[in-house]
């Protein structure tokens, strides 16, 4: 946009992913435009900076946030084309340490109807191995824990926003477990029936590895799930799954998406939970991690691109 600051000087803590159907964040002020590159390429998309006021406070400042678009500017991107590495390195470089990445999904369970939302807190690999998935590799290897793979605390924040919304539109399920499946092609209707047998709630293409790798640059992270389509499991009982399903009830719903990340922005702006927006429970966890690899192992490559995005870890 003409005339919007193409460099930011603050610290930003907090971003926010949009999926398909939520390329732009409407609503904030647009504080700056950044374009960063790093070790692993260039983001999806340019790293907006938005201001967000607080509602409930005319006093508190604004807090900024960076919005990042998943697919691209224009959804031009295919979910094994998402340069995941890139947007959390580029994120935590800009001092990112929380995370709230919204996502479309399908919904694997009856009672999780088109357009309710769902705050997942596990996920079921269905990816194939061929998305890159991790900092460590080339010269220097690192093993974090997954065992959850989303951040308790944060799902508790962002739990308490989503039913503070419901009566006005908003229908929120706590708790689910994600498929993230390959794609782009959507399931066969054997696959739907057998990651409903595995307990799947929902189903995407996006939460891996972007989650993986949050948690790897130590980023607080949460997913919110918008289902928009029952994907194939019903047979005759509802049709199956196709991109205008999923962004007719994106569009429709849109507002609630809006209005969710707002409530959430709303809570995290407070001070009470300054440690948390600065994910102070995961510090120096990847500097312990990646400590496996003794200095004579490791290549130069590996460890510039470590450096890089955390300096002092490896010295
Ligand atoms: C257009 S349907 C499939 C597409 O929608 C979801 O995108 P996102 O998670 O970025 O909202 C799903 O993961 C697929 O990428
Ligand atoms: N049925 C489905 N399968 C995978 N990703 C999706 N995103 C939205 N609906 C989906």
């Amino acid at each position: 946009m003409a005339g919007v600051p193409t460099t930011y000087d603050d610290p930003v803590h907090i971003a926010v992913i949009g999926g398909t159907g939520l390329q732009t964040l409407p609503g904030f002020t647009h504080a700056a435009t950044l374009t960063p590159t790093t070790p692993w390429g260039a983001p999806s998309s340019p790293l907006t900076i938005l201001h967000h006021t607080p509602s409930d406070s005319s006093s508190r400042k604004p807090t900024p946030i960076a919005f990042l678009s998943r697919h691209g500017l224009h959804h031009e991107l295919a979910p094994h084309e998402v340069p995941n590495r890139a947007n959390i390195a580029a994120l935590r470089k800009l001092g990112v340490r929380t995370i709230i990445a919204f996502s479309a999904v399908g919904s694997l369970q009856e009672e999780i109807r088109p357009r309710d939302f769902v705050v997942p807190d596990q996920i079921i690999d269905r990816t194939k191995g061929i998305r890159p998935f991790t900092f460590f590799e080339g010269g220097m290897v690192g093993h974090v824990g997954f065992g959850d793979p989303f951040d308790n605390q944060l799902a508790a924040i962002v739990r308490k926003c989503g039913h503070s919304l419901e009566g006005e539109g908003v229908r929120l399920h706590d708790k689910g477990t994600i498929i993230c499946m390959e794609g782009p092609q959507f399931s066969t209707r054997a696959e739907s029936h057998m990651y409903r047998s595995w307990g799947g709630s929902v189903i995407n293409m996006s939460a891996l590895p972007e989650a993986k790798l949050a948690r790897e640059a130590e980023i607080s992270y949460q997913m919110i799930c918008m289902a928009t389509d029952y994907d194939c499991w019903r047979g005759e009982a509802g049709e199956d799954v196709n991109v205008e399903m999923v962004m007719g009830h994106m569009k429709a719903n849109s507002e609630n998406a809006r209005r969710f990340v707002g409530a959430v922005l709303d809570e995290l702006s407070k001070e009470e939970h300054g440690e948390q927006v600065l994910a102070k429970h995961l510090v120096q966890q990847s500097k312990w991690a990646g400590s496996i690899t003794h200095k004579d192992g490791r290549t130069k490559e590996a460890e510039d691109k470590l450096k890089w995005l955390f300096p002092g870890y490896y010295d």
